[in-house]
């Protein structure tokens, strides 16, 4: 993602130096037009005076890592961006720890995954006012327009406002794989899903970004074949629905959705089996074998 964001701003006319650390997408930033550092050292030695590094990397360990590096070799006024999914607390705690030293740090909450390149980011903006004015180029470059990006409040808000976002996605995620395996289930109309996601695109109530890309798929691989249903999740759900229990705000459809990604995740529950054997032993009533399946 951090390519195609180099790449997107090379495009609007800015200069970049790019690092990564493998050797293949330093080379693919460096045919689009990137400037190439073989090390974060030099990177910084590269970059002109008040220094603007912004970190796309994995949330956690690598992006604390890397931070930890620029806060050794960084100076004053300098401005560090996160562009990661990171947890916003850390970025509240990264943020007192730049100001001490008299640099600014930025939380990006980035949205736009690989369709960013063409269609843009979606950017939500933590942060010192003068820093996000500084650097507002660069977002302004990544928008898709004018209100594409905004500096939603202080260090840290940037990444909850995209945490909340995300929450929202799942819920969203959820809901229309519900109905459609809902549609899918009813076989005596014999339901086109692929027209029907299609349709729902033209002035229905529930068309979305995420339903284009369902009709999409869906459009070219009616039957998902050779999917697992097994769905991934990288934190921002799990956070939502901890910060919604420590605020006290009811969330029950993104706490359902992530629950249902944790299922997902499973093979063969052991809650299901607690309850089968359960079942048995009350009523005697019947139990499905694995060997059975
Ligand atoms: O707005 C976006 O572009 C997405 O939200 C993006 O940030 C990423 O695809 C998610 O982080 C995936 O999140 P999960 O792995 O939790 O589904």
């Amino acid at each position: 993602m951090g390519g195609n964001m180099a790449t997107r701003l090379i495009r609007a006319g800015h200069e970049i130096v790019g690092f990564d650390l493998s050797e293949e997408n330093r080379q693919k930033a460096a045919s689009n037009g990137a400037e190439i550092a073989n090390t974060l050292d030099d990177l910084i030695a590269a970059l002109p005076e008040r220094k603007v590094v912004w970190v796309m990397v994995p949330h956690g360990k690598p992006t604390e890592s890397t931070l930890q590096s620029l806060l050794e070799k960084l100076a004053e006024h300098d401005i560090v961006i996160d562009g990661g999914n990171s947890n916003y607390q850390d970025s509240m705690r990264r943020g007192e720890i730049f100001a001490e030293k008299g640099m600014f740090f930025l939380d990006a909450g980035t949205s736009g995954g690989i369709w960013g390149l063409e269609e843009g980011y979606c950017l939500m903006i933590g942060g010192d006012t003068d820093a996000v004015v500084h650097v507002s180029p660069i977002f302004a470059a990544l928008a898709p327009n004018p209100k594409g990006w905004l500096h939603v409040g202080p260090v840290g808000s940037g990444h909850f406002v995209k945490m909340v976002h995300n929450g929202i996605e799942y819920g969203m995620m959820q809901a229309y794989a519900e109905g459609l395996e809902l549609m899918r289930a009813k076989e005596e109309f014999g339901l086109n899903l692929a027209n029907i996601t299609e349709l729902w695109r033209h002035g229905s109530v529930v068309r979305s970004w995420l339903l284009d890309l369902t009709a999409e798929y869906l459009k070219n691989d009616p039957e998902l074949k050779d999917l697992s249903d097994y769905v991934s999740d990288s934190g921002e759900g799990r956070w939502t629905v901890i910060d919604s229990i420590q605020e006290g705000v009811p969330a029950p459809v993104i706490t359902l959705s992530v629950q249902m990604r944790l299922r997902s995740q499973q093979d063969q529950s052991y809650a299901g089996k607690v309850l089968s054997a359960m079942r048995n032993a009350f009523g005697g009533h019947a139990v499905k074998k694995v060997s059975d399946e």
